[in-house]
């Protein structure tokens, strides 16, 4: 209290002992491995992104949820050997549950989707922004989380519903200066593997499994592709026609292969036509080895990519009809998107296209001597409660260290409280642009 004098730590006085703190030890001031700090200048970076993807997100009329980053382990526990399930960053809780960070959004959308049941209208848009994590061993270097956009439209069967979200992705694109000479989707549909599958009886069990297989080709040995299918119960003919099915990359040869019955054509043909109403048609492009990392995708399935190939996908999707019955709800059709912040912050590093974000505070208040800082602090608050951002000076500073400040937070005017002014109720106001200075009433200031 001001009539003791109590060491308050650093600036105390010589008199009292000082306030024993526990012993000092040397922690790691970095964050923990795979993990990143924001401090102000790549804050203002994420905050530019996630602004874009909440504005085109509300532009497409979706709303916005979000769930726990942790969740029942139990909800990302498929047997299909995704890449996913083995870098969970799972653990045992105090109460011996079994519970992991969310290596992705999807999982809890769906089961917040079963919770609503009927209470909630169809059809739902939703989109979520959430930090995902991922436990790989740092041999390699990876991060461990990113933040990642998430929108998705539940209870439209139509792929008017892959069209929309593909619209909302290139939308977002064009907001930040991407054309379509940088980046494209390549689009195509899990229902080309079912009809090959089915062809050669592939049991239905096996589906989920041989898409995370399909989808590690270019990754790893084409000769590994060969052995993980014999293991899903293919036959070398099956293998060999799989294979070449999934090089096909027009719609017309696809026809050709599979007839023009099948719904994996007539999904792709009517999504196709949806592109040239929008008008994006040429940002896509038919590439049936496209299946994604997922197991749980059954219909279309897309990714955006850099056109010179240099960066790994830059988001990813699908329709994943069936995953709220894996849970135990009702089936409800349902597709969806996942955009990281990674990669497309390589992309537009890579095009010169990472947006200049400076501080900018509109005044920076300063009292000339040190009895007049409560008069500085009304000066302050008159300007805040007409909504103007101040940086108010909190010691005697030298105006040399204010003007320095003034310059580093971009501020528009200082305005400085001096004695002879203060007492005609005056203060002075230095537009730093220009130079001008005014002596201005204090309720006259805007
Ligand atoms: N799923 C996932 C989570 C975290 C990171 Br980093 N990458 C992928």
């Amino acid at each position: 209290s001001a009539n003791q004098n109590v060491r308050t730590g650093r600036s105390g006085s010589a008199t009292a002992p000082p306030v024993e703190h526990d012993t000092a030890q040397k922690i790691d001031v970095n964050p923990p491995k795979g993990t990143r700090d924001f401090p102000p200048e790549e804050m203002r970076l994420r905050n530019w992104l996630f602004s874009n993807f909440r504005e085109v997100s509300q532009q497409f009329g979706f709303e916005e949820v979000d769930f726990p980053v942790l969740e029942s382990e139990a909800l990302y526990i498929r047997k299909a050997g995704e890449e996913i399930r083995d870098q969970l960053y799972c653990f045992e809780d105090r109460g011996n549950r079994r519970v992991a960070l969310r290596p992705e959004l999807t999982p809890s959308l769906a089961r917040l989707v079963i919770q609503k049941g009927k209470s909630v209208s169809l059809p739902l848009k939703w989109f979520a922004i959430g930090q995902c994590w991922r436990y790989e061993r740092m041999t390699r270097g990876r991060r461990r989380e990113h933040y990642q956009w998430n929108m998705d439209i539940i209870g439209v069967p139509d792929v008017t519903a892959e069209a929309e979200l593909i619209s909302s992705i290139i939308t977002f694109f064009k907001r930040i200066g991407l054309t379509t000479s940088d980046v494209g989707f390549k689009v195509s549909s899990r229902k080309v593997l079912q009809e090959v599958l089915r062809c050669y009886s592939v049991p239905e069990n096996m589906f989920g499994r041989v898409c995370i297989i399909i989808d590690k080709i270019g990754k790893i040995p084409r000769d590994d592709i060969r052995k993980d299918l014999q293991s899903a119960d293919m036959s070398e003919v099956a293998i060999e026609e799989l294979l070449q099915v999934l090089s096909l990359n027009s719609l017309e040869k696809l026809e050709e292969k599979l007839g023009a019955s099948g719904e994996a054509l007539s999904d792709l043909k009517q999504l196709f036509s949806l592109a040239e109403k929008y008008g994006y048609s040429e940002w896509l492009q038919f590439d049936a080895s496209i299946v994604r990392g997922l197991a749980y995708y059954t219909g279309i399935v897309f990714e955006g990519f850099d056109r010179e190939g240099k960066l790994r996908a830059i988001c990813g999707g699908g329709r994943y009809d069936r995953l709220l019955s894996t849970f135990g709800g009702d089936d409800l059709p349902a597709c969806g998107f996942g955009f990281g912040d990674a990669v497309i912050l390589e992309l537009l590093k890579e095009r010169g296209l990472l947006p200049e974000l400076n501080l900018q505070v509109e005044n920076i208040v300063c009292s000339l001597d040190q009895e007049l800082q409560g008069a500085a602090s009304e000066v302050a608050s008159v300007l805040r409660e007409k909504g103007q951002s101040v940086d108010l000076v909190l010691e005697n500073k030298p105006l040399k260290w204010v003007f320095k400040r003034a310059a580093r937070i971009n501020a528009r005017r200082l305005i400085l409280v001096g004695k002879v002014e203060w007492e005609k109720g005056m203060v002075n106001v230095k537009t730093l642009s220009t130079g001008e200075q005014l002596e201005i009433k204090l309720d006259e200031l805007e």
